[in-house]
């Protein structure tokens, strides 16, 4: 199975117009990119990014379950589609934790990103203590199946698997762990969705991957990818981890 490969940069509150040039640079490194690139800046860069990000493609990082309303500070599916994204992550663990965010929540936001055309990166992860009282696994299986809606196909959806104690933090899990949690999302979503979509959904890892670690986590079989915090803001640090991922 030839999954899609993503290299995926989550900027989060983070940068200014002036972020912009990092990106040009990006891009101009990699014109011709044989994965897919993918960079989430902060909404209000949206418009401008993907009008100059050439190879790269432009996701947000949140947007709202319905079309439009009264929901003052919130930004729908179809706005972030109409800024010219192509993606939007959802059910990061930060908006999970920042906003309270439930994985019913989550899966209502992924339908309202299907039907606007968006791919929804669903972001899944267990805390140190969860994974400390062995529950790892049910905690993953949980906001899985609830998180995912079913109008997901391998074209419109990635997992990203990004453990709460590695973001942000230098700490990654082994490749041993890193192999379970990814085996483990695979089997359920073929379980759910059948082979043919269910092999073919891209699958992430993200927390602390650096241009250090990013060649031995992309040797997992059932990692297609990364969704990069940190060492995402600056073109010299993402370039050589789409390298890596290019040569993966
Ligand atoms: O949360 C992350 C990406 O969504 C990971 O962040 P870091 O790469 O900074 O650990």
């Amino acid at each position: 199975m030839m999954r899609r490969k993503l290299a995926a940069g989550n900027w989060k509150m983070n940068g200014t117009s002036a972020a912009l040039a990092e990106l040009e640079y990006l891009a101009l490194q990699h014109p011709a990119p044989t994965v897919d690139i993918l960079i989430c800046p902060p909404s209000t860069l949206l418009t401008q990014a993907a009008a100059q990000s050439g190879s790269i493609a432009i996701g947000a990082q949140d947007c709202h379950a319905n079309t439009s309303g009264a929901h003052t500070g919130d930004i729908s599916a179809e706005m972030i589609s109409d800024s010219g994204a192509t993606a939007v992550i959802l059910g990061h663990s930060e908006r999970r934790e920042d906003h309270d965010e439930t994985s019913e929540q989550v899966r209502a936001k992924a339908r309202a990103a299907h039907a606007a055309g968006l791919t929804a990166i669903i972001c899944l992860g267990e805390s140190e203590a969860q994974r400390d009282a062995a529950n790892t696994l049910d905690i993953i299986a949980g906001q899985l199946a609830i998180s995912t809606p079913d109008t997901a196909t391998a074209s419109n959806t990635v997992i990203a698997y990004e453990p709460i104690w590695a973001i942000g933090t230098g700490r990654v899990p082994t490749i041993e762990q890193i192999i379970e949690v990814h085996d483990f999302i695979r089997e359920k979503l073929i379980e759910r969705f059948g082979a043919d979509i269910g092999d073919a959904i891209p699958l992430l890892y993200g927390g602390s991957v650096k241009p250090s670690n990013a060649a031995e986590i992309f040797t997992v079989a059932n990692v297609d990818g990364a969704l990069v915090g940190g060492a995402s803001l600056k073109a010299e640090d993402f370039s050589p981890i789409i390298s890596a991922l290019e040569n993966s």
